[in-house]
């Protein structure tokens, strides 16, 4: 797939930068555009793979922003998405939109610049043009409280009613211990830029290397747009140097193999895959579509094994539109399996983002109006003798 890609807030540029970084160490081609938006002057110096006029900076007139930022509040995010509505169309429209197939807006949604501005962006964008625009976004971890899961439930309300698939991450499911936050978040983003760009640059290769398992871009573009919250799995594995041709290459030992051993090697990468840590938790049998992509050396990626994990995918998800293809890497060391799980209806820590950010704004509500009341009998005198000046 050809992608245009848009991060909006801190995560959301990172998330782009690093996938970029990825794209270009594992040699493949996804991100043909890559723009990035933010409120914050010094967190939109931090992207290195993004030039420097792919960079926009909003709300810089506004009094509460200045370039540094909306601190966390949403709705400020929105309004200067909005009042600088322009700029950022002025930029996108050097966007040769003929050249990508779909556009990728990328944003944590604990913030107030990602999770107010990117719906607006997206607005806008879907005015612009009609190719399809898919959300990633960053679920805030528990532990960051109250204010960030209320802005993240009202923006997964905006962006999945806006996009034609929204892939999410959840930071608490990734969360290590030991780790400072910003260690966490670099190993967080390196593990969504793989899964992202291992799933969605399938379909790009050099026309020379397309056999007829080669995944499609309109396979997984098919697999998305049934719309709602998607989950993605991954596993790999390390090949031996190649020997001489296709067993040795899988397996260490001189030994050949038997064809149903590399088959069974082929399902339980993707069984791997499922039952590992998913970008969000979800239950397997709610999703609605599944895509599986195999990224590697072609000679090592067995026919019987394909056909027997794409069957057992599609008795785990109780869904009969399980795709499987391939992304071929000749000169890859390493074979990867990556899991679409589309449109995933059970998942956990929604809920319980939901709740959190209900108790969130009824606290919020009540302090507002404790506030006031405070505020009036501090300076009012015992019996109200007193009248202000003007
Ligand atoms: N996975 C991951 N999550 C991040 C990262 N940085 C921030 N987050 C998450 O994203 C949320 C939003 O943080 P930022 O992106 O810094 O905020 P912002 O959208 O720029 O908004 P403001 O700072 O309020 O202007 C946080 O609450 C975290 O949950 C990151 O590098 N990786």
């Amino acid at each position: 797939m050809k992608l245009a890609t848009i991060g909006v807030g801190n995560a959301g540029s990172k998330l782009i930068d690093r996938m970029i970084e990825f794209e270009v160490e594992t040699g493949r081609n996804l991100c043909r555009h890559a723009l990035v938006i933010n409120t914050a002057r010094t967190d939109l110096a931090k992207p290195q793979n993004i030039p420097e006029d792919r960079r926009v900076l909003i709300g810089d007139t506004h009094h509460k922003a200045r370039g540094h930022g909306v601190g966390g509040d949403a709705e400020i995010g929105a309004e200067v998405a909005r009042t600088d509505i322009d700029e950022i169309r002025r930029v996108f429209d050097d966007v040769e939109i003929h050249e990508v197939d779909a556009v990728l807006v990328a944003a944590g949604l604990g913030g107030g610049t990602g999770s107010g501005a990117a719906p607006v962006v997206i607005e806008e964008i879907q005015k612009m043009y009609d190719e399809p625009v898919y959300g990633l976004g960053v679920l805030p971890g528990k532990y960051e409280g109250g204010r960030p899961a209320l802005n993240a439930a009202r923006s997964l309300q905006s962006f999945v009613t806006k996009v034609d698939n929204f892939i999410a991450f959840d930071n608490d499911a990734w969360r290590s211990r030991g780790q400072t936050i910003e260690q966490g978040y670099e190993e967080m983003n390196e593990e969504l830029a793989t899964r992202i760009v291992t799933l969605l640059a399938a379909g790009e290769v050099d026309e020379s290397e397309v056999g007829e398992n080669a995944m499609d871009s309109s396979d997984i573009m098919r697999t998305l747009e049934v719309g709602g919250v998607s989950s993605i799995g991954y596993a790999s594995t390390e090949l031996a140097p190649a020997k001489q041709g296709l067993l040795s290459k899988f397996n260490e030992s001189d030994q050949p193999e038997s064809e149903s051993t590399d088959a069974a090697k082929i399902k339980g990468l993707v069984r791997r895959a499922v039952n590992s840590r998913l970008t969000v938790p979800c239950e397997i049998s709610s999703a609605d579509r599944a895509l599986i992509v195999f990224a590697g050396p072609p000679e090592v990626i067995s026919r019987k094994g394909v056909e027997s994990a794409r069957e057992w995918l599609e008795n785990a998800a109780d869904t009969v539109d399980v795709l499987a293809g391939d992304d071929p890497r000749p000169d890859s060391s390493t074979l990867a399996a990556v899991v679409l799980l589309s449109n995933v209806t059970e998942t956990p820590r929604i809920d319980e983002i939901q709740s959190q950010a209900v108790d969130a704004q009824n606290k919020i509500r009540e302090q507002d109006a404790v506030r006031e009341e405070e505020i009036q009998s501090l300076i009012t005198d015992d019996d109200d003798d007193l009248d202000p000046i003007v």
